[in-house]
């Protein structure tokens, strides 16, 4: 059975049942396949219009071993659903905005987490010619692709791939992207672990246009998760925050011209890592929420 307080392996079961639960709240939609053939879903929340409202998009799972961050998504649709009405800025959110949420971008790595080794970190795509399996699907965007942070060894956990977007699930969500760029005004990525805030860019020390904006509504973002526990997020452009390294989604969104595109480290700092304790589950997406709804909230007012 489902558990909003585990780390569920990926199976559709919960999302037909979710995307199925409200149809004026949520619905669903394919995206593409992945290279071992799972079915990309793509969840839509908002409040159901014939017009298709501005909208933000988040994905989780882009990498294998960071089980907290499916748990976020899974998370944040079961708090949208059942805070709508009383929530105010859950209700404002999904009667003015649209969420599209990806629990699990790297489905076939996910899975293999679960079965095989815990620790993989890429998608499970072969190629002959190398006996090394998978490529980094935040190294396989088309910004500044391969330049530095990177690997060209297949056989590197930051493999970049043979060219940008070769990860068929990497390709799905540009072309989705790409496809609605038009109204997809924020871009939210979720991984783990570090707890810090980041945003364009990692692919140069240039600072980004918008950076002073960007760091702002970052350092809000952190305050509010703060409040609730006292977790301590760091924000900042990835080039500085973390490590410079290119062909990151953020930095491709950002480019692409969704302005407010940001990358979430999730807990902890080390002490459990990737292997985050399902007991802290619940409190990491409970303060994670207040951070993706400042988020959001600042958007819809600026739109
Ligand atoms: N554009 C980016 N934004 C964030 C990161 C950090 C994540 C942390 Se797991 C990664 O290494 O892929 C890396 C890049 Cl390339
Ligand atoms: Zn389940
Ligand atoms: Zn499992
Ligand atoms: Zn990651
Ligand atoms: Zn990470
Ligand atoms: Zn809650």
């Amino acid at each position: 059975a489902h558990s909003y307080t585990k780390y569920n392996n990926w199976n559709d079961s919960w999302i037909a049942s979710i995307s199925s639960s409200n149809p004026n709240l949520i619905s669903k939609q394919v995206i593409g396949n992945t290279y071992e053939g799972r079915p990309m879903t793509l969840l839509k929340l908002g409040k159901k219009s014939s017009s298709s409202k501005p909208a933000i998009f988040m994905d989780c799972g882009i990498h294998a071993r960071e089980w907290i961050s499916p748990a976020f998504c899974q998370w944040f649709v079961k708090e949208a659903l059942s805070t709508y009405g009383s929530d105010a800025q859950m209700t404002s959110l999904l009667n003015q905005m649209d969420v599209y949420v990806l629990p699990v971008f790297n489905i076939d790595g996910y899975d293999y987490t679960h079965k095989g080794s815990r620790m993989w970190r890429k998608t499970r795509s072969r190629k002959s010619g190398s006996s090394c399996i998978g490529a980094d699907p935040n190294r396989n965007f088309n910004a500044g692709w391969c330049t530095l942070g990177a690997s060209s060894n297949p056989c590197s956990d930051t493999f970049c791939g043979y060219s940008p977007e070769s990860e068929i699930e990497v390709k799905n969500v540009a072309n989705f992207i790409r496809r609605n760029k038009a109204i997809i005004k924020a871009y939210i990525t979720i991984h783990s672990y570090s707890q810090l805030l980041l945003f364009p860019y990692s692919y140069t020390y240039d600072l980004a246009q918008h950076h002073s904006e960007l760091m702002q509504v970052a350092q809000g973002a952190s305050a509010a998760l703060r409040s609730l526990y006292g977790t301590r997020y760091t924000s900042g452009p990835g080039a500085t925050t973390i490590y410079p390294a290119a062909g990151g989604s953020d930095d491709w969104a950002y480019d692409l011209g969704v302005k407010y595109s940001y990358t979430f480290e999730l807990r902890d700092t080390g002490r459990y890592g990737f292997l985050l304790p399902e007991s802290q589950i619940k409190p990491t997406c409970e303060e994670t929420m207040l951070a993706v709804k400042y988020i959001a909230a600042y958007v819809r007012k600026n739109i």
